[in-house]
């Protein structure tokens, strides 16, 4: 196929001129909100952003003839005030304040600036892939219905049956997306212990967060008793109770288990999952691809394994066809996972 090479203003090189609006875009978000180029709490929470825009789109509703959302159409943002009430929605009003001075200095809709901030995040994380990105979505005119994003304690039929009725999601893709948490930590399902870890590796895109959702749950990382959540193997880590059982239910148990020790399909089945998710609403034909001013990300900084002062024995094995790979015990005193600064 043909590749075609345009020349910015600026110098840089992309694919289409119209890409060339994201270069000064992209220095704005790594320089006023990535903290110079992190893999911290607002590249987090942008990429949680992603979903939650984009999830808000039902065929379901549709068909009963009311509004089914928009998808990726920066509904969240310019609906704040009546999307952020959703309860699945809690917390995400602090990164949609974050980014609205950069959305208004800058010429693009709300809808491909929610998708673009993500993509930019997730390449300061080590071993993340390129994440695609896509330019000329319209704004949303009508806020997301209420319900479209899934709650760590909704059961795993509930929460498949919804991202099948978003776009088409395979229980594989679902798997494939949750590889997000990787990345990320709750700060309003323990509200006592803010910031903490569904992995013991919050900073790098690995595939610890598939290998400690296997593990036994042993404790609470705060108090007990709180909705979504279920015990964790870790002193510091948090284990949502929606990842527990996509991790032992026999639909998704053993594409969850194919993520451990897989940093190469992780990155290609999450990568090609966000593609999806990031154009919910649209149509791909209608859309710029700019993908290639996403910037190459850090190779992977960890091997796999499992956490000081656990082994194999810790390992609840949930797919019945393939045992859980061997792994190596990280030497020393049993790990203790230290919460994400807040910034
Ligand atoms: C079954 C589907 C999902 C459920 C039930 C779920 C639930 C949650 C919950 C409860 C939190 C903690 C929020 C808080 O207390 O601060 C969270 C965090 C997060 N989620 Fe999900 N999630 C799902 C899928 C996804 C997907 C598909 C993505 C992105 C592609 C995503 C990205 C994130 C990220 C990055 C965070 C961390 C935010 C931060 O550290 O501030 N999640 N999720
Ligand atoms: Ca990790
Ligand atoms: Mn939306």
């Amino acid at each position: 196929a043909l590749v075609r090479r345009v020349t910015c203003a600026d110098g840089s090189v992309t694919s289409n001129a119209a890409c060339c609006a994201l270069f000064p875009v992209i220095q704005d978000l790594q320089t006023n909100l990535f903290d110079g180029g992190e893999c911290g709490e607002e590249v987090h929470e942008s990429l949680r952003l992603t979903f939650h825009d984009a999830i808000g789109i039902s065929p379901a509703i549709a068909s009963r003839g009311q509004f089914g959302g928009g998808g990726a159409d920066g509904s969240i943002a310019l609906f704040e005030d009546i999307e952020t009430n959703f309860h699945a929605n809690n917390g995400v009003d602090e990164i949609i304040d974050e980014q609205r001075p950069l959305i208004q200095r800058h010429n693009l809709t709300t809808a491909d600036f929610i998708q673009l901030a993500g993509a930019i995040g997730v390449s300061n994380c080590p071993g993340a892939p390129r994440l695609a990105v896509f330019v000329g979505r319209p704004d949303a005119t009508q806020p997301a219905p209420d319900l479209t994003v899934p709650e760590p304690f909704d059961t795993v039929d509930s929460i498949l049956q919804r991202f099948d009725d978003a776009g088409g999601f395979t229980p594989a893709e679902v798997v494939a997306l949750l590889g997000s948490h990787t990345i990320a930590a709750a700060d309003h399902v323990d509200p006592s212990i803010p910031g903490t870890p569904f992995d013991s590796t919050p900073e790098l895109f690995d595939t610890q967060f598939f290998i400690e959702t296997q593990l036994r749950g042993t404790l609470f990382p705060g108090t007990g008793g709180n909705q979504g959540e279920v015990e964790s193997p870790l002193r510091g880590e948090l284990r949502l109770q929606s990842d527990s059982e996509l991790a032992r239910d026999s639909r998704t148990a053993c594409e969850w288990q194919s993520f451990v020790n897989n940093q190469a399909k992780l990155q290609s089945a999450f990568a090609a999952a966000f593609r999806k998710m990031t154009i919910l609403g649209h149509d791909e034909s209608s859309l710029i691809d700019c993908s290639d001013v996403v910037p190459t990300p850090p190779a992977p900084a960890s091997s796999a394994h499992l956490p000081a002062g656990l082994t194999h024995n810790d390992v609840e094995q949930a797919c019945a066809s393939t045992p859980f790979p061997t792994l190596p015990t990280d030497p020393g005193p049993a790990t203790t996972v230290a919460p994400v600064p807040p910034s």
